[in-house]
């Protein structure tokens, strides 16, 4: 099984690839499938759910180690996933964390340190989003975001965390079907179980 992993700032475009990227991997006929993190339907995720919406109170450490939780409780999933799938598509994953952690002002390395347990998806793609693109698709989709500092510093954080498996793609310029012709193309050139 390949896992590839999507992800950015918010409205960068996450949920649209992962969607063409499955619809595409399902017509060459291969078994697909996508997860989203946090998984808010467990009850790691419920509670996740309940502090993003400001109904629990919890330190930004105790959250962001749920977010680790959610994926530990992930494992035993992904095993039988490892028998039965092609393709495994994470719309967020370890790296949401490191980034959005970041992006606090907060010390990373117990985040790290904890991550080491978890597989490490095959292939990262980043869609990097400046700044005033993202306060441009958050106005339309009439959810205007506050803290734009903040959604920056999550951004520049996510080029921290590159390394040899993570490839930043231009989010900004490219239509959703071009976006989804290089990852296919970088998948097929590039990755291989
Ligand atoms: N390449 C693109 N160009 C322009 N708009 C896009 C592009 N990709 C996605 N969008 C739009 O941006 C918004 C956020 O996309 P979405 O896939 O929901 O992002 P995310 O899952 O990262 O929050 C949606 O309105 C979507 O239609
Ligand atoms: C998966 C993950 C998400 N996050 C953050 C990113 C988002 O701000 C928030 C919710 O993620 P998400 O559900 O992707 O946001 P939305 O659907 O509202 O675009 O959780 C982390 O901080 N760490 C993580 O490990």
């Amino acid at each position: 099984m390949i896992t590839v992993c999507i992800e950015g700032i918010d409205f960068s475009g996450k949920s649209t690839q992962c969607a063409l990227l499955e619809e595409h991997l399902r017509g060459t006929g291969k078994k697909v499938k996508v997860v989203h993190f946090p998984r808010y339907e467990t009850p790691v995720g419920a509670l996740i759910k309940q502090w993003l919406a400001g109904e629990v109170d919890l330190t930004d450490n105790a959250a962001h180690l749920l977010y680790e939780a959610d994926r530990y409780d992930f494992i035993k999933e992904l095993e039988e996933y490892e028998k039965e799938l092609d393709y495994l598509i994470l719309d967020r994953f370890t790296l949401s964390n490191l980034a959005y952690m970041t992006g606090k002002g907060i010390d990373t390395q117990l985040l790290a340190d904890l991550q080491k347990g978890l597989t490490s998806p095959d292939v990262t793609f980043v869609l990097d989003l400046p700044l005033h693109v993202y306060i441009q698709r958050s106005k339309d989709a009439d959810r205007l975001e506050r803290d734009f500092e903040y959604t920056n510093r999550v951004r520049k954080a996510y080029k921290l965390f590159s390394n040899d498996s993570t490839f930043l793609l231009d989010a900004s310029k490219a239509s959703p079907e071009q976006l989804n012709e290089s990852i296919v193309n970088f998948i097929e050139l590039y990755v291989t179980e």
